[in-house]
């Protein structure tokens, strides 16, 4: 199948790969991952449990409504992703995990429903949230070195020091399901808006028979087909985007890439999931340049310094339509 992303292996990290990431940022803000850590069981039963909360009916769902730090359940026609054509919010459901403590992935977000509590799935989550903050991190430090960041102010770990393990953030784990089109209304083609995400980096799971992604690349929407890995056993390599705050941080450097949602045609009858991981930064995080001499050579510059948790206080005060 063919795709307009490049796919770079991180199986090893070096300058190599670090000028191959920084380089499909630029063009295109969106890559695959290969050589991660994921098995293709462990994605598939992350699949499973997100399919088995969605089964539970609404009261059960709705006694988790999103707050105020986006953790929480999100209804059908919440959230409205691109305000500005929308009428309606986009035909979708989602839970989002947050408040962890990235040494160990546990997530101190309470109470949460019942089926998240059982140990086996509390554990696939948290082993899953603590592998997803240490791959975001290593991309990260890819950037950092291709970026070439002041050692003396910080270097290949810039961004860990703003991305701390235990320091309050908006990270987020988010479970999805779009509804197929039969079940909903067909004039609703477009599942989530286009907008561009709101914080440093987001990863992606999406699955075989169930894409729709679409990308806003050379002024046209462009599918992301899912591709499997070159390795046997692993899951399919990850979809990995840059947002808002790491393109402000680059003075406009890396592309956030606008992306939508909507189902290709041979898959309009069947519910479609995702699994997102949005990595922002901590909220005390001020967004000013980035220590490193491409950045210092870019024109455009930064007119205000704002916190990451401001930043991202104004997208969800935009996008969300009620609650939150
Ligand atoms: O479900 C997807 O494939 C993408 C979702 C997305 O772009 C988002 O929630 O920001
Ligand atoms: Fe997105």
């Amino acid at each position: 199948m063919s795709t307009p992303l490049k796919v770079v292996d991180i199986s090893t990290l070096n300058q190599g790969n670090a000028k191959e990431l920084l380089d499909a940022a630029v063009t295109q803000g969106f890559l695959y991952i290969d050589g991660h850590d994921f098995s293709s069981v462990e994605v598939e039963q992350l699949f499973n449990l997100s399919s088995e909360f969605f089964k539970l009916d609404t009261d059960t769902k709705e006694k988790f409504p999103i707050d105020s730090n986006d953790r929480g359940y999100t209804a059908y026609h919440q959230e409205m992703l691109d305000p500005d054509t929308q009428v309606k919010g986009d035909p979708k459901e989602a839970f989002n995990f947050g408040d962890f403590d990235f040494h160990t992935g546990k997530i101190r977000q309470s109470p949460l429903p019942e089926i998240f509590e059982e140990n086996e799935n509390r554990r696939l989550l948290e082993s899953t949230s603590k592998k997803l903050y240490d791959l975001s991190i290593a991309l990260l430090k890819l950037l950092a070195m291709a970026l070439e960041i002041d050692p003396a102010k910080g270097g290949h770990d810039w961004f860990l020091q703003r991305h701390l393990p235990d320091e309050e953030s908006i990270t987020t784990l988010r479970f999805l399901r779009y509804p197929s089109v039969s079940s909903l209304d067909a004039n609703e083609p477009i599942r989530a808006g286009a907008h561009t995400d709101y914080g440093t980096v987001t990863l992606l799971f999406q699955q075989e028979n169930q894409e729709g992604l679409e990308l806003y690349l050379k002024n046209q929407w462009q599918p992301v087909p899912y591709i499997p890995s070159k390795y046997p056993g692993k899951a399919a390599p990850i979809i990995v985007n840059i947002a808002d705050q790491l393109s402000y941080w680059t003075c406009g450097l890396l592309k956030s890439t606008m992306h939508r949602v909507k189902f290709p045609s041979s898959t309009v009858s069947k519910d479609r999931y995702s699994i997102v991981f949005f990595v922002n930064a901590d909220n005390n995080v001020v967004l000013e340049p980035i220590p490193s001499p491409i950045v210092s050579q870019r024109d455009r510059k930064i007119t205000k310094l704002i916190t990451s948790k401001e930043y991202l206080d104004k997208r969800f005060a935009a996008t969300y339509v009620k609650g939150h």
